[in-house]
């Protein structure tokens, strides 16, 4: 199975290249570290940690690049030109799945949360899975549908709280909570459970009219926090279907979770899949120790993420090792 350092012989440079093309690009886009972690849930959600979702579709096989969940995913870029640096220096040895996991670890780093060790020898899949794409959660989902699904890969309730707090970093577009903004469950009003100023702040980002969402970018006085950061991207001339904000508006940093933890206590959870963790007993309780306990939760985060890019990997015969990320090598597609 997995190794620790699996490639000290074969590719030692393999950690080196890609933490540090990483952070070449990182330097210039920063978007890209929150891209990749989340590369690697759906990647590791759909048939294990793999890297079928880099796969291309080809007149033979579709791709689950494809698929409804996945079509907001970025970074293939950032993931070929990494995979290229280490083709460099040692051909045909580093699989994208392991490229995947470590490049996730090291976003995590970037984006102000734990380091955590993860070990290597993962084979990548010679095939993609775009039916099994749909068992991704939808930020649409209820408390219990989002545990029946984390359930279905292994993770406990706890769990399911502790990897939600991956959304204190990155950009959500609008079109996945405007329906909470406005007419929320088939009714003309927002959704309950958010804080009303909240929502009139998100709804002043997301206005589809364009005059509102320039003025709104441009006044930092709309959002909630003192940061002088603004909520949104900043461009008026994006449709409200493009339109998106920063998840962490409040600002990033060391507080990597807690902001995410205190906000959802406060009913600013921006989707209604995380605003719902407050709604049960045990995920409302979770909620709470993290937002009170920043250490705690860095701790558990980094536990769940190593068995996060652990699921069902393929090692040894099994598998093959791409040389690039968006094809199968040894293939017949
Ligand atoms: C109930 C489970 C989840 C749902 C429904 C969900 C859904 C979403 C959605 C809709 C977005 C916005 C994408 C966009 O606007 O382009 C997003 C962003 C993100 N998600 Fe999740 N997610 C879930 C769990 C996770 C987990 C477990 C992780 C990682 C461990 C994760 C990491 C991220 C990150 C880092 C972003 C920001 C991406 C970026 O800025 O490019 N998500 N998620």
């Amino acid at each position: 199975s997995l190794e620790y350092d699996y490639y000290r012989e074969s590719c030692p440079q393999s950690l080196h290249v890609i933490r540090s093309t990483l952070r070449r690009i990182y330097d210039r886009n920063s978007t890209v570290a929150p891209a990749i972690l989340r590369l690697v849930f759906h990647d590791c959600f759909v048939q294990g940690c793999d890297a079928s979702v880099l796969l291309d579709r080809t007149v033979f096989m579709g791709s689950e690049k494809d698929t409804l969940p996945n079509q907001s995913l970025k970074a293939f870029d950032h993931i070929d030109l990494i995979k290229s640096e280490l083709e460099n220096v040692c051909p045909g040895v580093v699989s994208c799945a392991d490229l995947l996991v470590v490049a996730a670890r090291e976003s995590v780093v970037l984006a102000g949360g734990p380091y955590y060790p993860v070990h290597t020898g993962r084979k990548d899949s010679d095939h993609s899975y775009p039916e099994i794409s749909y068992e991704l959660p939808s930020p649409l989902d209820d408390l219990p549908t989002t545990i029946a699904r984390f359930a279905s890969r292994g993770f406990t309730e706890k769990e399911t709280v502790t990897l939600l707090g991956a959304h204190s970093t990155g950009m959500i577009h609008c079109k996945f909570f405007e329906r909470r903004l406005y007419k929320f469950g088939g009714t003309d009003q927002p959704d309950p459970s958010m804080d009303p100023e909240f929502a009139e702040l998100l709804r002043s980002v997301c206005n589809n009219n364009q005059t509102q969402a320039h003025s709104s970018s441009a006044a930092p006085s709309a959002s909630p926090s003192a940061s002088p950061s603004s909520p949104t991207t900043g461009s008026s001339s994006k449709t409200g279907e493009e339109r998106s904000m920063k998840m962490d508006y409040e600002g990033r940093g060391s507080s990597f979770g807690i902001l995410y933890y205190q906000g959802l206590l406060q009913g600013k959870g921006i989707m209604f899949v995380d605003q719902q963790l407050t709604a049960g007993e045990e995920t409302a309780n979770w909620v709470r120790q993290y937002a009170s306990d920043v250490s705690m939760f860095h701790r558990d985060f980094a536990q769940v993420m190593m068995k996060l890019s652990s699921i069902q990997v393929l090692t040894g015969q099994n598998g093959e090792v791409r040389t690039n990320c968006r094809e199968v090598t040894s293939s017949l597609w």
